[in-house]
């Protein structure tokens, strides 16, 4: 299974180019955004934890005369990307479990024989969560564009409080350099999906396209056939590559 790690800056497009993926060449998407909303769902122990450590710092955290209130993220999001210490503090305490979620919906796809799996995730590089990853996406925009978009998605944040959140990430161009691919998202929604439509032309040639009804793949070599036989062997197979994947990063 080909794991394509999607990421970008917030606002950069990702979320657009995973849909159209999704919509037009039928691959599944596990959405990092989506599941940190699931593992804080009330009731949840990260929910718990969450409310232990921010409660006495953001009071309006959630509606106490209610039960199971739903975390306001409004005001924990308007905290955290202006104190950095506590920000890792939420990363610490959410992390897990997203990452424990996405190991299980990878799985579950496996089993399900998908040939690709897109993995978007806004903090691929900073969780280091690349390393799962057969190659690597960034979606990137200019710093002007980026903000008018996130200022127009999300018209509750200021000028100010929008920057902030954008400063919270690796900078973007740092994601562009440890990335396989880049795809510079400056133009309407059109040209976007034409960039999108050449990516997957280009560089997903094992797969052989069928718009109408899906992927059909095709296993290529003699040794994608043993593992797909041999499961254990599989499993060697990506310890080698995560390995490698190790030693490239440490020499890169
Ligand atoms: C701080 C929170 C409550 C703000 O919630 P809100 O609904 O306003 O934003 P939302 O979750 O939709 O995120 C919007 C975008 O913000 C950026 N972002 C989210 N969390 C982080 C973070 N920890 N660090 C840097 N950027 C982040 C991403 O680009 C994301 O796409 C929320 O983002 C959160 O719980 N973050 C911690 C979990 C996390 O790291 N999520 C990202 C997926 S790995
Ligand atoms: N090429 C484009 N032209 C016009 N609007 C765009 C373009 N690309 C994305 N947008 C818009 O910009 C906003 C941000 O895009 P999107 O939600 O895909 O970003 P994202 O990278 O997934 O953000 P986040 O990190 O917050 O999840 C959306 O409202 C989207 O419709």
């Amino acid at each position: 299974m080909l794991i394509l790690g999607l990421t970008g800056g917030i606002a950069t497009g990702k979320s657009t180019v995973s849909g159209f993926l999704s919509d037009n060449y039928h691959i599944p998407v596990i959405d990092a955004d989506k599941i940190a909303r699931e593992v804080v769902e009330p009731g949840t122990l990260t929910y718990q934890a969450i409310v232990e450590k921010f409660q006495p710092l953001i009071p309006e955290l959630i509606d106490s005369s209610k039960k199971d209130a739903p975390l306001n993220r409004g005001a924990l999001g308007a905290y955290v990307f202006t104190h950095k210490k506590d920000l890792k503090k939420l990363n610490a305490i959410t992390h897990p479990a997203i990452r424990k979620k996405i190991l299980y919906l990878l799985f579950k796809n496996y089993l399900n024989k998908e040939p690709v799996v897109i993995l978007d995730i806004p903090l691929l590089f900073e969780s280091g969560m690349d390393w799962l990853c057969s190659r690597t996406l960034t979606i990137s925009c200019n710093p002007e564009h980026q903000l008018k978009r996130l200022l127009e998605r999300n018209k509750e944040l200021s000028e100010i409080q929008a920057t902030d959140r954008i400063n919270s990430q690796m900078q973007l161009a740092e994601k562009v350099k440890q990335s396989d691919y880049s795809i510079f998202n400056d133009g309407n929604l059109e040209d976007l999906k034409r960039k999108v439509d050449e990516f997957v032309h280009q560089n997903l040639p094992a797969l052989q396209v069928n718009q109408n009804c899906g992927w059909s793949y095709t296993i290529s070599s003699w040794w994608n056939w043993f593992q797909v036989m041999f499961p254990p062997f599989a499993i060697v197979g990506a310890v080698c590559a995560l390995t490698r994947k190790m030693f490239n990063k440490s020499y890169a």
